[in-house]
């Protein structure tokens, strides 16, 4: 069983409106948004476009319903070598997540990545990082780490398909060319669509659980994932097409990850985070089934 007061439980906004492709949940608001995810028993979230930018407001409306901002998207751009503009804006969004009361964020460095590009996910338009474009990586999040760590914030890179941090080969790289202030951002749905392997999940929950900042929770579906190599489906195209679900949904098997967080004693938030089209996944009946499945496999 994993521990109630070491270990919060959220769900992201994707499921209701998705900032990457706004034509999907275009109609849902933000107040049906985080009404629906305290309804399905969740107590945190990330933030999504249509949430109020002001943090008051934002900080109202959340207690309202019990609950809080646990962590935000943020991309960074060192390998591109906009290291200021990175950590100008960085520094700007720290400000907010801390005004927040958040201790993670979790950052992707988007330098050539093709998530947003209508190019097939599985093909050779994935950027492969030179020597020096790694060593500007280390280098800029290193800076951010002690950015976060002087607030007693945690700096996290999230593994992403389409990007240059994507395979457990490459995560290696980042985690050994980066010190203790950078962490990992731990998400099961995108190390199983770049793998297809129950093993790679496993591993990278293991591997790094004393680096882990924050657990993005996603289930993938099997046969999807095969359909969007077989099609040459873009990223986008693979997410319309519901290659990612919540898990218990989807073919990826969670217990390995539960056993592992309970082993270490993880201690931050647990994010469900699974974007499909909320026309044909309704979002308050998958965040319900998501929270069943994390009661039932966790006692959380
Ligand atoms: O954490 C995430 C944020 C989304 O915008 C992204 O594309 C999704 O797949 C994800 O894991
Ligand atoms: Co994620």
């Amino acid at each position: 069983m994993l521990n109630k007061d070491k270990i919060k439980l959220g769900i992201a906004p994707i499921g209701w409106t998705n900032d990457d492709l706004p034509e999907l949940g275009k109609e849902n608001t933000f107040e049906q948004c985080v009404s629906e995810m305290a309804l399905a028993g969740f107590t945190g979230t990330e933030i999504g476009n249509k949430y109020p930018k002001e943090p008051e407001v934002l900080k109202q409306a959340l207690e309202l319903r019990n609950m809080q901002i646990c962590n935000c998207w943020f991309s960074t751009f060192f390998t591109t070598g906009e290291e200021a503009e990175t950590i100008a804006a960085f520094t700007k969004q720290l400000d907010f997540l801390q005004a927040m009361g958040a201790k993670v964020i979790g950052c992707s460095e988007q330098g050539r990545g093709i998530q947003g590009k209508p190019y097939p996910i599985f093909g050779d338009q994935k950027p492969v990082f030179t020597k020096e474009e790694w060593q500007r990586l280390f280098t800029g999040m290193n800076k951010l780490g002690e950015l976060a760590a002087a607030r007693g914030m945690k700096c996290s890179l999230h593994h992403h398909m389409g990007t240059g941090i994507q395979t457990p080969e490459e995560i290696d790289i980042f985690m050994e060319g980066t010190n203790e202030n950078v962490y990992l951002l731990f998400d099961s749905g995108h190390i199983y669509f770049s793998e297809g392997t129950q093993e790679a999940v496993d591993n990278l929950v293991e591997k790094y659980i004393d680096r882990i900042a924050h657990v993005h929770l996603k289930d993938v579906r099997k046969e999807k994932r095969i359909k969007t190599i077989e099609e040459k489906m873009s990223f986008l195209e693979a997410v319309k097409n519901g290659t990612f679900t919540v898990p218990g949904d989807g073919d990826i098997v969670f217990d390995k990850i539960f056993a592992t967080l309970e082993k270490h004693n993880y201690e931050g938030w647990m994010l469900v985070e699974a974007e499909q089209d909320p026309a044909k996944a309704n979002p308050l009946e998958y965040a319900l089934k998501a929270r069943d499945f994390i009661r039932e496999k966790t006692g959380l």
